[in-house]
């Protein structure tokens, strides 16, 4: 589980069992053994092997926020469009030998998330990695940008599907 404070703790406690991940004003307190990390960056400077994330609508239009960067260096809106995916499932291009996952997160590119579509979305990319055995995945804050859901219990979410799997993750964070 994670505790998000808020304020900087100058020298926050270390808690039994618990791993502190402090970025900027922000901590959050991980299970011991957890997978997932933040790191203070941007999300393509991570290693060209590890497989990304994002989340966009069914439309596939991309035309904002970090979707467009998506758009122009992996391009293949016909290939995503082709995969016929629906909010709660995830379309994958291939990409240079890595995985770029596409959480459908909503039906059009004005609409905004649930957080019930977003955990559908991230299982089905779970499976996707166990079967295909990406265990290195980076993202950026997914959900929490446009379109508004909020980071503390994204974090959260994405933990509970990714415990006691392989996959680290790394989540950049501008
Ligand atoms: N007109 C449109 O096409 C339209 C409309 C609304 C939203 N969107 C886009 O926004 C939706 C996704 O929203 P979202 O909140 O998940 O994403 P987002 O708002 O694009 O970004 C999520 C987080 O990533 C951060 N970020 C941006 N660039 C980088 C980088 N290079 N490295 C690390 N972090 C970065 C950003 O500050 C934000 O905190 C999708 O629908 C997508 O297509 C598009």
């Amino acid at each position: 589980m994670y505790h998000r404070n808020e304020k900087m703790a100058k020298e926050p406690k270390s808690q039994p069992g618990v791993a502190l991940h402090k970025n900027e004003d922000r901590e959050y307190h991980t299970a011991e053994g957890s997978k997932l990390k933040c790191v203070k960056g941007d999300l393509f400077s991570c290693p060209a092997t590890e497989a990304l994330a994002h989340c966009i609508s069914e439309d596939c239009r991309m035309g904002a926020g970090i979707a467009v960067l998506f758009k122009k260096k992996f391009g293949g809106v016909d290939q995503l469009l082709a995969q016929k995916k629906k909010p709660g499932e995830c379309a994958v291009l291939k990409r240079s030998g890595r995985f770029v996952y596409y959480l459908i997160t909503k039906k059009r590119y004005s609409h905004k998330p649930t957080y019930e579509t977003l955990r559908q979305s991230l299982e089905a990319m779970k499976t996707h990695c166990l079967e295909n055995g990406v265990t290195r995945l980076s993202m950026p804050r997914i959900g929490c940008g446009l379109d508004r859901l909020r980071w503390d219990r994204v974090i959260v979410m994405i933990e509970e599907v990714f415990q006691n799997t392989d996959v680290t993750i790394t989540v950049y964070l501008l």
